[in-house]
C-alpha cells in the first residue's frame, strides 16, 4: 500500500505511488452550507466533458447529500462497503454528468466519530479506487472534525470554498490554519461561491493570505500559502437547478455560474492534471 494513505499526515503532492494515481482532490469548507457540493458536482461533471474519468465520493459521511443534488437514489452506500453488506465496485455508480459517484449514507451517528474500523476501510477505498481515475473528488462535510480532517488528509490537494459572509471567511481560516498545523500543508487551493461582483474573490483571497501570513506560519517557516482558484457568482439559476435536482451545467450551461464552474475546471485542468514540461 502507498505509505502516504497509511498515515494521518497528507501525502506530498503530486502523490507518490507505484501506479498511475488519480489527482485527489479534497473540496471542503469551514462553514456549512457554502457550496461544496454544487463545486463538487459541477466541477466533476465539466472535468468530464474535457474528457477526464472522474470520480467523485460523498465523503460527508453521517450527512451525505450528493444524492439529492444528482437525484440518485443509491442500493448501495460507502456504509455498506465499510462494514462489509456490498463490494466497493457495486458501490461505484454513474452519475448524470458522465462520471462516477460512491454516495454515502446520511444521518448516521457512527461516522460523527472516526474509528480506527472507518479510517482503515476508507483508506482501502481510496487506494483501490484512484488508479483507476484521473481525478478523483472528495466532497467531505464542513469544519474541523476527526472525520472531516480525515477525509481530507487523504488528498494531496485541498480546494476550500468559501462565500464572501464574514462568517465564512472566519471559519475558511480556522480550517486552514488547522490543516497548516495539523496536516502541514504549505499550500491551500481556494474557490470563492456566490460573489457579487467580478475581482471580488480574488481580493477575499489575498486579504485571507494577508492575515494568515500575520499568524499561521507552517513548519519550514514560511507562512501557508492560498492559491486562488476562481470566483463564482451568485446565481438564481444555481437555486433552480438544485430544486429541480438537476446539473447546472446540463440545465443551464450558458448562466454566469456554469461558465465559471468550467473556467474552474480549466484551471483545475491546466494547474493540476497537466504534467509540467
Ligand atoms: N453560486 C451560487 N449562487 C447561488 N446559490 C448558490 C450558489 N452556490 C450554492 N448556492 C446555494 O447554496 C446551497 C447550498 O449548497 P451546497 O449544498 O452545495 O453546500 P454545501 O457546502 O455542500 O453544504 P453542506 O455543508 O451542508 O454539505 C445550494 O443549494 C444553493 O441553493
Amino acid at each position: 500500500m502507498n505509505d502516504a494513505l497509511t498515515t494521518f499526515a497528507p501525502p506530498r503532492s503530486p502523490m507518490p505511488t507505484d501506479t498511475p494515481a488519480a489527482h485527489i482532490i479534497a473540496i471542503t469548507s469551514g462553514k456549512g452550507g457554502v457550496g461544496k457540493t454544487f463545486v463538487s458536482a459541477n466541477l466533476a461533471a465539466a472535468l468530464t466533458r474535457r474528457g477526464h474519468r472522474v470520480l467523485v465520493l460523498d465523503a460527508d459521511l453521517g450527512l451525505a447529500n450528493l444524492d439529492v443534488v444528482l437525484n440518485l437514489h443509491p442500493k448501495i452506500t460507502l456504509h455498506d462497503v465499510f462494514t462489509g453488506k456490498a463490494q466497493l465496485d457495486d458501490a461505484v455508480i454513474p452519475a448524470p454528468g458522465g462520471f462516477s459517484v460512491i454516495l454515502a449514507g446520511s444521518g448516521m451517528i457512527e461516522y460523527s466519530r472516526l474509528t480506527p474500523e472507518v479510517r482503515s476501510e476508507f483508506l482501502n477505498v481510496i487506494h483501490t479506487l484512484a488508479p483507476r481515475y484521473d481525478v478523483v473528488i472528495l466532497d467531505t462535510g464542513a469544519g474541523i472534525s476527526d472525520v472531516v480532517l480525515f477525509s481530507i488528509s487523504m488528498a494531496p490537494e485541498v480546494l476550500i470554498v468559501a462565500t464572501p459572509e464574514p462568517t465564512s471567511l472566519t471559519d475558511a481560516y480556522a480550517a486552514i490554519k488547522v490543516l497548516s498545523s495539523q496536516q502541514k500543508r504549505q499550500h491551500v487551493r481556494m474557490v470563492v461561491n456566490q460573489t457579487a461582483r467580478a475581482g471580488d474573490g480574488r481580493a477575499i483571497t489575498s486579504q485571507l493570505q494577508q492575515v494568515l501570513d500575520r499568524f499561521v506560519t507552517t513548519e519550514s517557516g514560511k507562512p501557508v500559502r492560498l492559491i486562488h482558484m476562481g470566483d463564482i457568482p451568485a446565481d438564481p439559476s444555481v437555486r433552480d437547478a438544485v430544486m429541480r435536482r438537476q446539473l447546472l451545467l446540463q440545465q443551464m450551461p450558458g448562466c454566469p455560474a456554469a461558465l465559471a464552474i468550467a473556467q474552474l475546471a480549466g484551471k483545475v485542468e491546466s494547474t493540476l492534471l497537466t504534467p509540467a514540461a
